[in-house]
């Protein structure tokens, strides 16, 4: 008889590192429960049929927190053709973005009647046009992407309603918080492992996580990749269907209802030759809007487990425990952004490293204009067997630090001091998002480990 065997991974969250039991078993099919496909048709039904959908996703947010939607009402057409600018975004010869993202913008919010007020309210950063100006060349980018924005905006809108529904709320409950929500879309390209690397331990891809908002809508190509951990702790490989999008509950949802629905751990690998494409879309409150957890998640037995925060705060707050070291739970080569971090040393801890700590896959977002440094001391004393890299140390550390570096758009050459770290160019675009999803500056640079393998 086999018995099922568990290891812990550190997780990052709101209140800084938590560890999480995870089966140490590969990933296994998931069962129709675990992570269903819901009919959305009957969001624009009757109450009744409302609250019948309501119960279904209430069913698989307190399982997985994971579903499958069908009839979701964004056309497969527009879904092709964001694909379609994504893969000529990543494919420009002079390319070194591995994502590209943009976020809420009153301009072009359909419901917004007034943006120059809403703007003027300074509830955003008015940043609504540098993310465009790498682009401009590109036919129809911005169009198609802004039009996909809006189209995955009014689902989620709708969608929320629901999880009203499902929290035992009135299904308005949220609308006067989702007047300009969070909602953060990126195109992500995980590039392929060439044939040499394929046997080594280098992985593309994002390392365990949970999303820090309410919930993600995903798309997802047919390459696979995608695990997610079951109420078990075991992980299911969450293989992508037809015609369907994902959706993944996040931290402030789990939060809000006091732990009732499951903020998601998953993460993402690509182990093939070919390019993986995914397109998420994060959908939170309007982020000075402050919540507590909803009173039909509460009672005596059940006290709430969370103060009253806002979506802004819990990011701010995650951005902070999360830029003091970025790393993943596989890996243990960490970047820092901390203050009072010893200065960078990445020869120093890539000679340290053993050949899988190369395959950086940190589970955290970078803070938004802060440039990475690498804190050499967090290199573990396991990592220092099986060096057989070491001797590629020095040229590893020039490829790691000068893609980092163009990603995060300081200027090349060094690395930052930490008592200084450089600010990131203003009009940098393209980079992972404060309270969108974990960065994946990392397929860049694998990229560029994985080229001086070859
Ligand atoms: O690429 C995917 O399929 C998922 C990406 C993801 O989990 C994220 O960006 O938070
Ligand atoms: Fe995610």
């Amino acid at each position: 008889m086999s018995t099922q065997t568990y290891t812990q991974i550190e997780l990052l969250s709101a209140n800084g590192t938590v560890l999480r039991r995870v089966s140490t078993a590969g990933p296994r099919l998931p069962t129709e429960d675990e992570t269903p496909i819901i009919d959305l048709a009957p969001i624009d039904g009757t109450l009744g049929e409302r609250k019948a959908l309501a119960s279904r996703i209430k069913a698989a947010s307190e399982n997985t927190g994971f579903f499958n939607i069908r009839n979701h009402g964004i056309p497969n057409e527009l879904i092709q053709n964001s694909l379609s600018q994504a893969k000529t975004f990543f494919d420009q010869p002079l390319n070194l973005k591995e994502t590209f993202s943009m976020r809420y913008d009153p301009r072009i919010d359909p419901t917004c009647t007034d943006p120059r007020s809403a703007l003027g309210q300074g509830k955003f950063r008015e940043d609504g046009d540098y993310i465009w100006k790498g682009t401009s060349h590109l036919p129809g980018f911005r169009e198609v992407t802004v039009s996909f924005w809006q189209s995955r905006l009014a689902l989620a809108r709708k969608l929320v309603c629901i999880f009203a529904l499902a929290l035992g709320e009135r299904e308005d409950n949220f609308d006067d918080i989702t007047s300009h929500p969070g909602a953060d879309a990126l195109y992500i390209h995980y590039p392929g492992i060439p044939d040499v690397a394929a046997d080594s331990d280098i992985d593309v891809g994002i390392g365990s996580h949970t999303d820090i908002q309410c919930f993600t809508l995903l798309w997802q190509d047919n390459s696979g990749g995608l695990q997610v951990l079951s109420a078990q702790d075991e992980w299911l490989d969450a293989r992508p269907i037809e015609g369907t999008l994902v959706v993944n509950i996040g931290d402030f949802l789990q939060g809000l209802s006091n732990n009732k629905f499951k903020s998601t751990v998953h993460g993402v690998y690509n182990r093939q030759l070919d390019s993986r494409y995914s397109m998420p879309f994060f959908f939170g409150f309007n982020p000075e809007a402050v919540c507590k957890v909803v009173p039909s998640c509460v009672d005596d037995e059940h006290p709430p487990l969370y103060e009253p925060i806002s979506c802004g705060e819990e990011t701010c707050r995650e951005d902070d425990s999360k830029t003091e070291s970025f790393s993943s739970d596989e890996y243990n080569v960490r970047f820092t952004t901390k203050l009072d971090a010893p200065l960078p040393d990445i020869e120093e801890a890539v000679s340290a490293c053993s050949e899988s700590s190369l395959a950086l896959t940190p589970s955290a977002w970078l803070r938004e204009g802060v440039c990475p440094v690498l804190d050499s001391e967090s290199v573990t004393p396991a990592a220092a067997e099986r060096c057989g890299l070491k001797p590629l140390a020095q040229e590893l550390a020039a490829s790691v630090s000068t893609a980092m570096l163009n990603l995060m758009e300081c200027p090349e050459g060094t690395w930052q001091t930490i008592q200084q770290p450089c600010l990131a160019k203003e009009e940098s675009i393209g980079m992972p998002r404060r309270g969108s999803g974990p960065g994946l500056v990392w397929a860049a640079v694998l990229a560029a480990v994985a080229s001086l393998l070859l």
